[in-house]
């Protein structure tokens, strides 16, 4: 792959997915969220969706090779038309992006969009009024957000030693989060 890759990270509702849309929008990278895809699977009815389901509603992580293997299957499927990736809620843990690396390449950009614990649970429980999703209740959210502070929150600190962090306050509302992620990016070129 020649394209560049930026990550996109942040607890459970921090806002990764709606800070990833408006970047689609303006800056045409190529959007691919690894829970997006999972939760594809899932609906496809396969045996594998069933497998992941179980997993997923448990607010656990899905095993790291078959996470690997489907964002590259979607890489590959968007090669030629990306002028770059933007990868949302992927790693999930060191070891992920030991891998990702390995496998794919070093990205250039980290997002960790950042919000307060209460905010985030917040958040989530609202969505969960409309999302129809099955990890959006009281009981998985406290255990999304325990596994990201104890798997994930470390991604990010493995990632500032290449100084390719950007922290973005995500209290804030929708545009105004996006005004410092455009800079962020920007800075890329
Ligand atoms: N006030 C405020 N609300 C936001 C912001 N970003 C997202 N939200 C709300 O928070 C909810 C969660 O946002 P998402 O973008 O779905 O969060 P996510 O990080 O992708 O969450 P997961 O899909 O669970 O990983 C949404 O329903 C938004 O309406 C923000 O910057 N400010
Ligand atoms: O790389 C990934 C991404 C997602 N998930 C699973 O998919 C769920 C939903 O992930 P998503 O990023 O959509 O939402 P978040 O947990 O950040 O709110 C997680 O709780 C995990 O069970 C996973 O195992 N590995
Ligand atoms: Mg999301």
């Amino acid at each position: 792959f020649t394209a560049s890759f930026v990550l996109m990270s942040g607890g459970p509702g921090s806002g990764k997915g709606t800070q990833c849309e408006k970047i689609v929008a303006k800056y045409g990278y190529t959007h691919l969220s690894s829970g997006d895809l999972l939760r594809a699977e899932v609906a496809s009815g396969s045996e594998r969706g069933k497998q992941l389901q179980a997993i997923m509603q448990k607010g656990e992580l899905v095993p790291l090779d078959t996470v690997l293997d489907m964002i590259k299957e979607a890489m590959i499927a968007k090669a030629d038309v990306s002028k770059g990736y933007l990868i949302d809620g992927y790693p999930r843990e060191v070891k992920q992006g030991e891998e990702f690396e390995k496998k794919i390449g070093a990205p250039a950009l980290l997002l960790y969009v950042d919000a307060k614990a209460e905010t985030m649970v917040k958040r989530l429980m609202k969505r969960g009024e409309t999302s129809g999703r099955a990890d959006d209740n009281e009981e998985t959210i406290k255990k999304r957000l325990d596994l990201y502070y104890k798997a994930t929150e470390p991604v990010i600190a493995y990632y500032e030693k290449c100084s390719i962090v950007r922290k973005i306050n995500s209290e804030l509302p929708v545009d105004e989060v996006f005004a410092i992620v455009e800079k962020a990016i920007d800075e890329l070129k």
